[in-house]
């Protein structure tokens, strides 16, 4: 029985899943023609879900994902897997608490990560989804892990769920792939309302001691208790 049989279910649950979180970048107008990607861990395997490279949006079915290993080799899937897909193997081999990594080409992210510079927490959702403001990693060449080591080396330490790599946009995780998406979606909102506000004057930055009330409430009590535990909305 080899390793894809044994948790063929899981993987199948997870091409749908993938499949249409792929819908969602396109629905919320993160990315354009081919950009962007979406991956999850496979539980427990050292393998992971991710979009073919290049394969345009209408494209994108449960049967067109492919599952890699941690070092990019095809596993499952007759096309090559996405061109982002050693740096999001990086991330879950480094985080393991990371189920879910999404990248986009978002407008007004971009627009920031071409400054390099952080997006200042100015806004309570900032606070509750990001726990203060959203960082900047290096500048990193595409097709290797270039790019995963510096989503890992500036997230390790930071409270965000999105980075904005250096002249290229943001990458975003989640404990799965749907809240690494919901992640993409709000760090496009706040780049954009950031940038709105800083065209009127300056922003006034939230006292950290409010930063962390506000981030500890939305992550363990906003939404409905279940399954999930409190912090997921559904
Ligand atoms: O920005 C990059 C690579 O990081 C794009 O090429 C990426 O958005 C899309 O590449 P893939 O189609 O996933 O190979």
């Amino acid at each position: 029985m080899t390793v894809v049989s044994e948790v063929r279910d899981t993987i199948a649950l997870l091409r749908a899943q993938v499949a249409d979180l792929h819908a969602e970048l396109t629905r919320n107008q993160l990315v354009i023609w081919t950009a962007g990607n979406v991956s999850a861990r496979v539980p427990g395997r050292e393998l992971l879900v991710i979009k073919p490279s290049g394969v345009s949006y209408d494209e994108l079915t449960p049967e067109s994902m492919v599952v890699t290993d941690f070092d990019g080799r095809l596993v499952e899937g007759t096309r090559s897997p996405s061109s982002d897909t050693d740096a999001h193997a990086y991330v879950y081999r480094h985080l393991p608490e990371v189920g879910g990594v999404v990248h986009t080409h978002s407008t007004y992210a971009c627009a920031w990560a071409a400054l390099g510079r952080p997006v200042p927490c100015v806004l309570t959702m900032m606070a509750d989804e990001f726990g203060g403001e959203i960082p900047i990693g290096p500048f990193a060449l595409i097709g290797d892990d270039s790019i995963g080591r510096g989503i890992v080396e500036t997230l390790r330490h930071s409270r965000s769920r999105a980075v904005l790599m250096a002249n290229h946009g943001p990458f975003t995780i989640g404990r799965d792939a749907r809240e690494a998406v919901k992640a993409a979606v709000m760090c496009e909102d706040v780049c954009r309302s950031v940038y709105m506000a800083m065209q009127l004057g300056d922003p006034a930055p939230i006292p950290q001691d409010k930063i962390d009330s506000l981030f500890a409430r939305y992550q363990n009590v906003y939404g409905q208790p279940g399954p999930a535990g409190p912090g997921k909305d559904v």
